[in-house]
């Protein structure tokens, strides 16, 4: 796709002005809230802002990724499609609010959101051209990691606002009008539910993989309301994301341990959901062998995988493991909604997956990328030398990895610049 340039004339001043406003962290009671008094207007004047907003605050960011990065051919895909999508939202800046105004900013949201299903991949081959044509050192390392956990956090958190909208104002549910989801919330969350639908999934490839597949042990512990099922308001597709990716890796994990092992019998995974005050809790434990102390810094960084590379042939089919994105990935779900997503091993044994989400529903804030004087930093500072000594064999890449900076000189949100 080759782009007119006069399209991108005014973008660089456009993005320098909706890039001086922090994006508006959203909880999920807002999202209720709103959900419940849906009204259409009210949205879309919230969203041309609020989006370019959050577009230029991640545009910013990678404009400042490393140069032979952004030479990748997928990157500068990227690249484009972004500065696209940004353009045609700002053509609403100023539009009226009929409804002919409103349904065409519905189609057009519904159109950015196809043409981004890709970015993830398009991107993570994008540092794949990188990694196969340069040497990279560990500076460039952190900082795709840095920049790759911002971006894809962002790209999460404008799908949520997008698919707020179009499922509430598209007629994206018309066959579904009593159901009592809001946009793509569900109040009621069955989490048992949809740990056993993960499972199933899951289950299925496995057993197409290796032709077996661990069973499942599920329990339960309310601790407000004791033997009640657990609910929980939240986004269900991405709670099973997360538990999707999660159950493949014990899968493998366990089947892999005991093929080695010539054994023909695989213990369960167990899950265990938990309801606490503050947090509701999934820990998924499996005897795969566990993972060494010295890799696990290593498990969340994107393309870590000790699985074959899928090869190109099953670009659609779903493999079972292989391109390193399933707990990056899943953390940033689990972290988007102030939650998180922690491993614990006992090399020889196996791993305990916990998945943390908030309980009450004003408490799960989104957690947005913002860009700022801390942020642009990060991609410039070199790494300090350690002042600890270190065995050969650990890796001793730890970084920093909190993106609540300070407010280097900005401070305003979405309703300034409505202002
Ligand atoms: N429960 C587990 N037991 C043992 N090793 C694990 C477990 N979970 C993750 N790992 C290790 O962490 C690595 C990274 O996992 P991750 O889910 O990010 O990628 P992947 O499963 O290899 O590929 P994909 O992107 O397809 O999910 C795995 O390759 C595996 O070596």
């Amino acid at each position: 796709m080759k782009l007119a340039p006069f399209l991108f004339n005014n973008i660089p001043k456009m993005l320098d002005f909706y890039s001086q406003f922090n994006p508006t962290p959203m909880s999920i009671k807002q999202f209720i809230d709103f959900g419940l008094s849906a009204c259409e207007k009210k949205s879309f004047t919230f969203l041309r802002k609020e989006l370019p907003v959050r577009l230029a605050n991640i545009m910013k960011e990678i404009h400042l990724l490393p140069e032979n990065l952004l030479r990748m051919p997928s990157v500068g895909h990227v690249n484009e499609l972004y500065a696209l999508s940004f353009n045609e939202i700002l053509e609403f800046e100023k539009a009226d609010t009929t409804s002919k105004d409103l349904d065409r900013f519905c189609k057009a949201l519904i159109k950015i959101r196809n043409r981004h299903s890709d970015v993830v991949v398009t991107m993570a081959q994008g540092v794949l051209e990188l990694k196969e044509s340069h040497e990279i050192d560990n500076q460039t390392e952190n900082s795709i990691q840095y920049f790759l956990d911002r971006f894809y956090m962002s790209r999460i958190s404008i799908r949520m606002l997008i698919n707020q909208h179009t499922l509430l104002f598209g007629g994206e549910l018309t066959n579904d009008r009593h159901h009592r989801h809001i946009g793509c919330i569900d109040p009621q969350c069955d989490l048992v539910a949809v740990v056993k639908d993960a499972y199933e999934n899951a289950r299925f490839l496995c057993d197409q993989y290796y032709l077996c597949s661990p069973d499942l042990i599920i329990n339960q512990h309310n601790e407000l309301e004791q033997g009640a099922p657990i609910h929980i308001v939240y986004v269900p597709s991405h709670l099973y994301h997360m538990l999707f990716e999660i159950f493949k890796n014990a899968m493998r994990a366990v089947v892999e341990y005991h093929n080695h092992k010539n054994s023909d019998t695989y213990p369960p995974i167990e899950v265990t959901v938990v309801r606490g005050k503050e947090d509701i809790c999934v820990k998924m434990s499996d005897r795969g062998g566990g993972i060494p102390r010295s890799l696990t810094d290593q498990l969340f960084h994107y393309m870590y995988s000790t699985a074959p590379q899928p090869s190109k042939s099953d670009a659609h089919t779903v493999p079972l493991a292989g391109y390193g994105y399933g707990l990056p990935i899943s953390r940033l779900y689990a972290r988007y909604f102030h939650g998180e997503l922690s491993l614990l091993s006992c090399d020889g044994y196996g791993t305990d997956t916990i998945i943390y989400m908030k309980a009450l529903s004003n408490e799960a804030n989104e957690l947005l990328p913002i860009f700022n004087k801390t942020s642009s930093r990060f991609y410039k500072t070199t790494i300090p030398t350690g002042d600890w000594s270190h065995s050969t064999s650990m890796n001793l890449r730890h970084f920093s990895n909190n993106s609540s900076s300070s407010n280097s000189g900005k401070n305003r949100s979405v309703g300034d610049v409505a202002s």
